[in-house]
């Protein structure tokens, strides 16, 4: 049976080192870190993360604000908003929740954040250091960010060496998941809905990366014995058996079959999800130190 990688855990001592390097700053300089997370419409499992990340924000010890539009706010009031905590010097960390309503358009809202705040990390400036191999001076997407460190819990930082598959090629997943993964000397493949016998790509992976929105869709014999496999997909399913109405989450990948091929893998829930905003709140923490002039711990 695999290793379980616990991603609470590994949240959780993120977690503390972002609410002591918060607080040291506060106390050297006066800076408290605030983050602005920005939310449109009323879909509600939207609504669940965002009130889960301004949680974690309080907990950490920061400025935690969170501006919930109308489902019919315009493109223009969005931008207008997003201007404002540009302009906002207690503001160091701004996040637009997506996907947005389909009347607006993602793109010019996130290059309208400014760089330096965009701790989503999806600005082009920030997608374009990960694609230049610069790691250390941009905001690397939190998802990725927070898996890579799962990753590397079990292979160490240098994966010279092994085959990476990462299935999904989003900007806020697949791609700078599999920047990521290169610039840590692993061979990337990078999979997707045009992928020709995926099942056999995927049984040459030591490294496994699962990003689809598709409930259990990785099985057993899709997975090289003794593979490291990160199901980063979030779907909500109907389970009977738990009484009627009611439902789970599950990832993209059939864990209980995967988990006894597998030589690690990460449960959901409590995996990648818990790192997603420990690596949010790590962000954060790094664009503060940075506005106040200090060096940002690493993590
Ligand atoms: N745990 C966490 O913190 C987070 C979880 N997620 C979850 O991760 C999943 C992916 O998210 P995201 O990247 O935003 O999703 P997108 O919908 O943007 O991307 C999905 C990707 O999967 C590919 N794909 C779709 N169907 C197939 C298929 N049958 N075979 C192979 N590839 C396929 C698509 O290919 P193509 O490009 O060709 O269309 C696309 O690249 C979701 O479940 C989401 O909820 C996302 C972010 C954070
Ligand atoms: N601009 C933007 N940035 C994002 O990072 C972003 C986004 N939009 N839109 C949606 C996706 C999804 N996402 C998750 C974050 C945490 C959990 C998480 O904490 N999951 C828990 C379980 C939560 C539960 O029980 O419902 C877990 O996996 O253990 C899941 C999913 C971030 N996303």
């Amino acid at each position: 049976m695999a290793l379980v990688i616990d991603g609470k855990q590994a949240a959780a001592s993120v977690v503390a080192a972002v609410t002591e390097a918060a607080g040291k700053l506060e106390a050297e300089v006066g800076v408290k870190p605030g983050l602005a997370v920005v939310i449109v419409g009323n879909d509600p499992a939207s609504h669940a993360y965002v009130n889960s990340k301004s949680k974690m924000a309080k907990q950490c010890g920061f400025n935690s604000i969170q501006h919930s539009l109308p489902e019919e706010t315009t493109q223009e009031e969005l931008e207008k908003l997003v201007a404002e905590l540009n302009a906002d010097p207690a503001i160091h960390g701004i996040l637009v929740q997506l996907p947005l309503p389909k009347h607006l358009n993602a793109e010019p809202v996130i290059l309208s954040i400014s760089p330096e705040k965009d701790v989503d990390g999806l600005h082009v400036v920030n997608a374009g250091k990960i694609a230049t191999g610069d790691l250390s001076t941009g905001l690397i997407s939190c998802t990725p960010a927070g898996a890579m460190l799962l990753v590397k819990q079990i292979h160490g930082d240098d994966l010279s060496g092994l085959n990476a598959v990462v299935i999904g090629r989003s900007n806020l997943f697949g791609k700078p998941m599999g920047l990521l993964l290169l610039a840590a000397n692993a061979t990337v493949t990078m999979a997707h809905s045009r992928t020709k016998d995926l099942a056999a790509v995927c049984r040459n992976a030591d490294i496994l990366v699962a990003a689809v929105g598709r409930a259990q869709m990785v099985k057993s014999d899709w997975v090289k014995p003794g593979a490291t496999v990160i199901d980063v997909g979030i779907n909500r399913v109907d389970a009977p058996d738990k009484g009627e109405g009611k439902t789970r989450l599950v990832g993209d990948v059939a864990y209980a079959e995967a988990a006894e091929v597998a030589g690690a893998i990460t449960p959901v829930p409590g995996g990648v999800g818990p790192m997603t905003i420990a690596m949010l709140m790590a962000n954060t923490v790094i664009a503060a130190h940075r506005a106040a002039g200090k060096t940002p711990p690493k993590f």
